[in-house]
């Protein structure tokens, strides 16, 4: 495999907590992406996907250990150098409502980071963007309200391309959308990379969403990674038994295959009390009646 393109070593992430005290969220983090792959940071709510995120923009404090992008730090550097940064890694937030301005058109949208960048020409470039993404020409001239969910998630998606990134982080990116939008907009994510070479980090709690868009799957647990591996062998064979909770927590379409997986994790759950663990976000969306 080629060499990393982004390197997370040893990451630690403290937020000031009460009475001046600090709350340590991430507790000393590992892991590479590499161009053109689709690494998962899987895990439940407050598990801190986002923080790690949030870390490597720039936009979350990285207390000890360090950041790497083709080999140059960029944690803990000064605001030129994170510029010249933004250019190279772009995100994709989950709530396509709130992360496109309303008042701005969807051309001046697309065109905001290319001139924060001092990139010039980027309006010719919009038509280009807007059709790679499925949209139609007309659609530069028009506002976000007029378009659906999966629709403005293709805004936001033509916005990170705007600048050639290397890296997208994708933060949940179809997690407000319907399920058949939600296949959408990952099969243009991933035709995207196969046109460009991006690589994403890409956020979910869903082990069964990221199952079949990642090369590698990272688990995380209470700001540790519990289990890292090829995506099949994370997501059908998982080691750690958080994992094995999370993969039993994945809701299914199907009420047969759910009631003998649902048998299973009682079963699972019964033999392996362990209080520490608490239930995965997912589990709330599996129906408790055959
Ligand atoms: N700015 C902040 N100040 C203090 N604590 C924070 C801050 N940002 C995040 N946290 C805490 O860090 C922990 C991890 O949060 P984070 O949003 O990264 O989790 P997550 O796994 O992305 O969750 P979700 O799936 O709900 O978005 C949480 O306990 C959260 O309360």
């Amino acid at each position: 495999m080629s060499q990393p393109i982004l390197q997370v070593e040893d990451l630690v992430v403290r937020f000031p907590g009460r009475r001046g005290r600090e709350t340590t969220v991430i507790h000393g983090v590992s892991f590479d992406l590499h161009a053109g792959e689709t690494l998962s940071l899987v895990g439940e709510s407050g598990s801190g996907k986002t923080t790690i995120g949030r870390a490597i923009l720039g936009l979350a404090p990285v207390s000890a250990g360090h950041i790497t992008f083709r080999g140059e730090t960029i944690s803990n550097v000064s605001r030129a150098q994170r510029r010249k940064l933004a250019r190279n890694v772009q995100v994709i937030f989950q709530d396509p409502y709130s992360s496109l301005n309303p008042s701005m058109t969807v051309e001046d949208i697309i065109v905001e980071p290319m001139s924060a960048a001092g990139v010039t020409g980027g309006r010719e470039k919009v038509r280009g963007l807007l059709d790679s993404v499925g949209l139609p020409a007309d659609a530069g001239r028009r506002f976000p309200r007029e378009f659906s969910g999966g629709q403005r998630q293709r805004i936001a998606i033509a916005r990170a391309l705007a600048l050639e990134p290397a890296v997208i982080i994708c933060d949940e990116p179809t997690s407000a959308l319907d399920v058949t939008t939600q296949a959408r907009v990952l099969t243009l994510l991933e035709q995207i990379q196969q046109e460009t070479g991006v690589a994403y980090l890409f956020v979910s709690h869903d082990l069964g969403v990221v199952r079949h868009v990642s090369d590698r799957i990272a688990v995380l647990y209470r700001g540790n990674i519990v289990e890292l591996g090829n995506a099949e062998q994370v997501a059908t064979r998982p080691h750690h038994d958080y994992t094995k909770r999370l993969q039993m927590a994945a809701p299914i379409a199907d009420p047969v295959k759910q009631r003998v997986r649902r048998e299973a994790r009682m079963k699972y759950l019964a033999a392996h009390p362990d209080p520490d663990f608490t239930t995965p976000a997912a589990a709330t969306s599996v129906s408790l009646t055959p």
